[in-house]
């Protein structure tokens, strides 16, 4: 016998991954009860939920992410999901970079990064900002004044602010100031961005998030495959691993699906006219002079695959 959804038969697992009608109520943490003849075991019922299923059966990010929802069927809706056909993805909201909206997200961030400290905590993560003449003198000299504050460490090192990208991209982060070719831009090592080697303990992570939070987890979380530097370079962060940025990298929006050039690369520049880039780690740099003003674009194909193999190879 099954308790909680009698629709759903826990027993069968292809029942409790994608079918709609066996999906959870939400934030309830509610588990299926399987009685075998000597035992009961309690079964997860998100336990074998890929990230997508989290995304669209368990939370219904939908309408949390993009603004729309499944019973909206009304003309704005229709013109809604002609336009993510045509953009693939698609933000609603016009007012993306209110202060309360920004409060919320730094809010959302700090929550992320206390969460992981407390429950996973595989590096090292700073809950202070740091010094910024020591940052500054360090990465060449900006005028970090500019620079907005956020709550905890970032790992934006240029001065840089959160805007308004547009109707169809949302949120994005943009140079307050010029920053010349090859400055580092991003340092993932800077104790902002947490890892997960493991999909089960990313999954058990995402489904005790308030819901809002969850969606945003799952959307800006990636799984990257990181070469070590060494043959001795035991870095926990090698091989297959999902991160999780507790702050403004995650607004950060790709250029090739406007055909643009990244203005942000991962990887060490080309040492010379016409060379390669390093291996994409954990630090990128500005890949050409950037004016202030201009959005900071990275090319998300430098981190991880665009087949998004990867979250399957890592268990979700
Ligand atoms: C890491 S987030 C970037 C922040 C996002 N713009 C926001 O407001 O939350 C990635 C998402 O941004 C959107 N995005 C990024 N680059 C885009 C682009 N060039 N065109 C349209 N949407 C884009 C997509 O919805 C994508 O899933």
């Amino acid at each position: 016998s099954v308790s909680g959804d009698a629709a759903c038969d826990a027993s069968d697992s292809s029942s409790s991954s994608g079918d709609k009608n066996c999906a959870p109520k939400k934030d309830d943490g509610s588990h299926d009860a399987i009685t075998g003849a000597d035992e009961m075991i309690v079964r997860p019922i998100w336990w074998e939920y890929s990230i997508d299923q989290l995304f669209e059966d368990y939370f219904d990010c939908g309408s949390v992410i993009y603004g729309y929802s499944d019973d909206n069927s009304d003309d704005d809706f229709v013109a809604l999901l002609d336009d993510r056909a045509e953009r693939g993805r698609y933000t609603k909201n016009s007012d993306v970079v209110s202060e309360a909206q920004l409060q919320k997200l730094r809010h959302q961030w700090e929550m992320l990064r206390e969460k992981y400290v407390r429950e996973v905590n595989l590096v090292p993560i700073f809950h202070e900002a740091e010094n910024d003449s020591t940052t500054a003198a360090r990465d060449g000299g900006f005028d970090f004044e500019e620079r907005p504050r956020t709550h905890g460490v970032s790992a934006i090192v240029v001065p840089s602010r959160i805007g308004d990208a547009g109707p169809t991209k949302g949120r994005g982060v943009f140079a307050t100031a010029s920053i010349p070719k090859d400055s580092l831009i991003i340092n993932l090592d800077s104790g902002s961005t947490g890892v997960f080697k493991v999909g089960h303990s990313w999954r058990e992570f995402a489904v005790s998030l308030p819901r809002d939070v969850a969606c945003n987890f799952i959307e800006w979380s990636w799984v990257q495959m990181i070469l070590p530097t060494s043959e001795t370079d035991d870095d926990i962060r090698n091989g297959l691993s999902i991160f999780i940025a507790f702050d403004e990298t995650n607004l950060m929006n790709n250029a090739d699906w406007d055909s643009e050039e990244a203005n942000t690369r991962c990887g060490s520049p080309p040492k010379h006219q016409g060379g390669e880039w390093g291996h994409c780690r954990f630090h990128y740099y500005a890949a050409r002079d950037i004016a202030a003003g201009e959005e900071l674009l990275l090319r998300y194909g430098d981190f991880e695959e665009i087949s998004q193999r990867g979250w399957v190879d890592i268990g979700l």
